[in-house]
């Protein structure tokens, strides 16, 4: 739905102010005002795919909890679905799906069906559609053989696919993702990657995703958004991210001997040496194949890897670039 602002979610000049005491002393206390959020706006149409990401204590959590309606906003305008969520939060949440990396909502002692059990009854999912949505989320997550299995018997992986499955089963038409990939292996990573596409691609549910790793939001999201010391710094396509940071790639070499640094043609270059193995940087918005190709005809190649930048690294990079414009 269209709140007639244009968005699915709107955010309009939102402020989240803190009030932290310290104790300094025995009897002394020291007040202090934390700006989490500072005049945050932006808009996110329905079926968009959006990545927020920012340094540790930039302000996503406070944001993606005053979109829960968790936490009030100090000042500004946030709507979700047209619902004003600090206001309305019970009639929200049958709109939205959560989830958080580092937290479960899942019954720890319990079977991982009871936890769906109680979230058909709790969000009075009607039974076919509970049955409907509870067999896809169970087949392409691949959840079939773990619904018996008590939630704390799981694999980080395997809960995080329950708690994915627990947060779809009241057809939200928006969701919420706070770091879903953190500690899952590659493969974990990429059954988790795979379902949100389809999600996204067939149901044209919103996501706004957080999280440190720039290859979910590589993969998943055409648009991504920088928060830093609560504001905007950055809204626009992955790909200019990359440019606004000038960020690099780094080609890891492994050499069948060791040999002098590499000549790659510009602007790659090796930027450092070890034994037979050589590192080289290379703009993170230009393909490697050509870069590899090139190396593996002149030189004893024996293995290599590609490393992505980490969102810090891209971010400092951008303030570097804005420093000095
Ligand atoms: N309940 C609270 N009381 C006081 N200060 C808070 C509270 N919640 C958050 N803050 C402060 O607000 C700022 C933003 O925190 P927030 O958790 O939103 O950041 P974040 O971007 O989610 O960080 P991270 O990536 O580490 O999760 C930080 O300075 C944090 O210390």
């Amino acid at each position: 739905m269209d709140d007639g602002f244009g968005g699915f979610i709107v955010l309009d000049g939102v402020e989240k102010v803190f009030d932290v005491r310290r104790r300094t002393g025995f009897l002394k206390r020291e007040r202090r005002r934390v700006r989490a959020v500072d005049g945050l706006s932006f808009t996110v149409a329905p079926g968009e795919m959006v990545g927020y990401i920012g340094p540790n204590g930039a302000g996503k959590s406070t944001t993606i909890k005053m979109l829960t309606g968790i936490l009030t906003p100090s000042g500004g305008r946030v709507r979700v679905a047209g619902i004003d969520p600090s206001r309305e939060r019970t009639r929200l949440a049958h709109r939205i799906g959560v989830v958080f990396g580092q937290r479960t909502t899942l019954w720890w002692d319990l079977p991982l069906i009871d936890s769906y059990r109680l979230a058909h009854r709790m969000y009075r999912i009607p039974d076919a559609r509970y049955r409907e949505n509870l067999d896809r989320c169970v087949e392409l997550l691949g959840l079939g053989a773990l619904l018996d299995v008590p939630v704390r018997q799981l694999s980080l992986g395997q809960r995080m696919r329950g708690d994915i499955a627990a947060a779809l089963l009241h057809d939200p038409e928006v969701l919420y993702l706070d770091e879903p990939t953190i500690g899952l292996d590659v493969v974990s990573k990429a059954r988790v990657r795979e379902f949100l596409r389809e999600l996204n691609a067939e149901r044209g549910t919103t996501v706004l995703l957080t999280t440190h790793d720039l290859q979910d939001i590589e993969q998943l999201c055409s648009r991504v958004m920088v928060i830093d010391h609560g504001r905007l710094m950055y809204d626009g396509p992955v790909a200019g991210l990359h440019e606004a940071g000038e960020s690099e790639r780094t080609l890891v070499v492994d050499l069948e001997r060791e040999l002098p640094p590499i000549d790659a043609p510009a602007p790659a270059r090796v930027v450092r040496v070890e034994g037979p193995r050589q590192w080289l940087a290379f703009p993170a918005s230009e393909p490697a194949a050509g870069l590899v190709a090139r190396i593996a005809a002149a030189y004893p190649l024996v293995d290599l890897s590609v490393r992505e930048p980490d969102i810090e690294t891209v971010i400092a990079r951008m303030y570097e670039d804005r420093a000095s414009a």
